[in-house]
């Protein structure tokens, strides 16, 4: 379990012009969770991690690592409690003049293992990872998936109680990083990890998060379960989560309404029910619907007949879902343009789009 505690990063501190790049970030992750944290470019994730395995000393502010604050550590103390938070980066940084074993092996040699021990556990690890018969090669003839795989085997090395994600995902094709965000799981659940998961690919934290926090500007600005925030019509985070390509245009004398399933209550076909009991034509314009974890969630346009559209709201509503007209009568305005910019307002500062 990690809990961290008002973290505040300042560069510059005491000097003319200081900035304050982490600002009071609380959060809490339990062992058996992978909690996300998203934010654009410059919101903090990069201070964030670095602060978290101590490796750039926080300002002011705790990480707690099973009861132990590690920020309050000396240099030797910080050395030893360093090693309960297992680090896996973008690209996972192996040492190119030695084999995969040899990489996975570097933590138990600088702590002294003695060779057979070292030798048995990396014998796990690489076998943990799926890639036993990689064992003697070298970085450059590993895909970069398998190099982040062994990244992962190499953060494990020294059992861990936390594992760091820093953007370990990235650059990585679609198969690589299924194969990576299964293993995670996996070993959140084997090892019973606490995971912190950072990232800017929505994609990915749905399907592996349990929490999620947005960053923005050194804050935490948004913070649930995964389950409540893509179940929430109003969370911006959650439409975030719910991404979906742009919806047709409504007809003449159609209006076009957003539909947010927000409850795991919604029947499959309620579609067809709303049909049938208003006795309406309901046309999807643009639709994402996915089950994780069991849970169905949804973000939909539809259209229905303009005179139709109060009856339809209050019908959905009994299902569960949340729907909202997206146009003032008569305009014409593009609703997926809104999903759009939530998405782009998450993971772009203000300062890119102003420009
Ligand atoms: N050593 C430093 N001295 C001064 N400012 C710094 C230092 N390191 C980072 N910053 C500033 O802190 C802010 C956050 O940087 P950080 O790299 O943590 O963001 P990030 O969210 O990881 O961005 P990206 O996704 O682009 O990597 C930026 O404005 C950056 O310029």
């Amino acid at each position: 379990m990690i809990e961290v505690v008002e973290l505040t990063k300042v560069f510059g501190a005491g000097t003319s012009k200081p900035t304050t790049v982490l600002d009071e970030i609380d959060f809490t992750v339990d062992s058996g969770e992978i909690f996300a944290v998203v934010g654009p470019s410059g919101a903090g994730k990069s201070t964030l991690a670095r602060c978290l395995n101590l490796l750039e000393r926080p300002t002011s502010g705790k990480v707690v690592v099973n009861g132990e604050d590690l920020t309050a550590l000396g240099t030797s103390g910080l050395r030893d409690a360093r090693r309960r938070i297992g680090t896996v980066f973008q690209s996972s940084s192996l040492l190119a003049r030695r084999t995969a074993a040899e990489n996975v092996a570097l933590p138990l040699e600088y702590l002294g293992a003695t060779k057979a021990s070292t030798r048995a556990r990396v014998a796990d690890l690489l076998d943990l990872v799926g890639l036993a018969d990689k064992a003697n090669l070298y970085p450059h003839q590993l895909s970069g998936g398998q190099r982040q795989r062994v990244g992962i085997a190499r953060a494990l090395a020294l059992k861990p109680s936390v594992l760091l994600s820093d953007e370990a995902t990235s650059g990585l094709d679609p198969a690589a990083t299924d194969t990576f965000l299964n293993l995670l799981t996996e070993v959140r659940d084997e090892l019973g990890l606490a995971v912190v998961f950072i990232t800017h690919e929505m994609d990915t934290i749905v399907r592996v998060a349990d929490t999620v926090g947005r960053l923005d500007h050194g804050r935490i600005v948004e913070h649930g379960r995964l389950d409540d925030l893509v179940l929430d019509p109003d969370s911006v985070l959650g439409r975030a989560l719910r991404p979906r390509g742009p919806a047709a245009r409504a007809g003449a004398d159609q209006a076009a309404i957003d539909v947010v399933y927000n409850s795991t209550s919604v029947p499959a076909d309620w579609l067809t029910r709303l049909g049938g009991r208003l006795g309406i034509p309901i046309s999807v314009l643009g639709a994402n619907v996915q089950t994780v974890d069991g849970i169905a969630f949804g973000d939909l346009t539809v259209s229905v007949p303009a005179d139709h559209v109060s009856a339809f709201v209050d019908a959905a509503a009994e299902l569960e879902l949340s729907a909202r007209t997206t146009q003032t009568p008569g305009a014409a305005t593009d609703p997926a343009d809104d999903h759009d910019a939530t998405t782009n307002d998450i993971l772009t500062t203000k300062e890119e789009v102003a420009v």
